[in-house]
């Protein structure tokens, strides 16, 4: 299980993640829902290793995993897709492919695999990753952290300014990747989307979270609520 503990998050003398708790269990989807500024990528990343965290606030599995960098968290089996993709422009998708490889675990999800669910990469593989649609560069990006075979895939904004079609293909890869038992934290503009696709939901504002629950419980009036900041009566 990643179980955070009381993590906070500072950019500089700015503070924004103020005593986070939460679980994901393995084989989970836990969404993460906020509006603009709630701290959600700023989790994703700290979660991933780059950003710092104080001692004992982030556990797998019981032992205490905080203090590390992202290539031992890749190692420890935590590998995010980050928000715009972070391709490396000069890199061709076999290179993102190998790469990828090289920094992560062994295990189900090896090149063959990830180019049987994404057919559409091998006639891309000479290609530098840059010079293709933002749907086929979503599809490397999450090709690239799936090749590391974590056991917690950590999505930010995966769907963002991508088309119905190539956002029905993300979620379908995503799917894919949970029923292998992976465990999924997403974070997702489009709440109906993002409690469709999870088990359970945490809400955060201002860097704190607000609500939480299972999904498919979720009152959206409250869940509204809590991602624009609103009181309810
Ligand atoms: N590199 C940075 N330097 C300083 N402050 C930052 C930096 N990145 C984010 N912040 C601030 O930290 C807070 C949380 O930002 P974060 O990007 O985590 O929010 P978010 O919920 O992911 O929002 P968005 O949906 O806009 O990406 C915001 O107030 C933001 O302005």
């Amino acid at each position: 299980m990643l179980q955070v503990e009381q993590l906070d998050a500072h950019y500089g003398l700015f503070q924004a993640l103020f005593g986070v708790s939460l679980r994901v269990e393995p084989g989970q989807t836990l969404a993460l829902i906020g509006s603009n500024g709630a701290g959600k990528t700023t989790l994703l990343r700290t979660l991933a290793g780059a950003l710092s965290a104080r001692p004992d606030s982030i556990c797998l599995d019981g032992q205490d995993i905080s203090v590390g960098h992202e290539l031992d968290r890749l190692r420890q089996g935590i590998a995010l897709v980050p928000e715009g993709r972070r391709l490396f422009p000069s890199l061709t998708v076999r290179e993102h492919l190998a790469l990828a490889q090289r920094n992560g675990r062994p295990g189900a999800w090896t090149p063959e695999r990830v180019l049987d669910e994404m057919p559409v990469l091998r006639d891309l593989l000479a290609r530098p990753a840059t010079a293709m649609s933002g749907g086929q560069q979503q599809l490397v990006a999450i090709a690239r952290a799936l090749l590391c075979n974590p056991r917690y895939l950590l999505c930010d904004e995966v769907s963002l300014g991508l088309s119905p079609l190539a956002v029905e293909e993300v979620y379908r890869l995503l799917r894919q990747a949970s029923q292998s038992g992976m465990a999924l934290v997403l974070v997702e503009q489009n709440v109906r989307r993002a409690l469709n696709a999870s088990d359970r939901y945490v809400c955060l504002q201002k860097g704190r979270v607000v609500l939480e629950g299972e999904s498919l419980q979720a009152n959206h009036h409250d869940v509204a609520a809590a991602y624009f900041g609103v009181e309810t009566t």
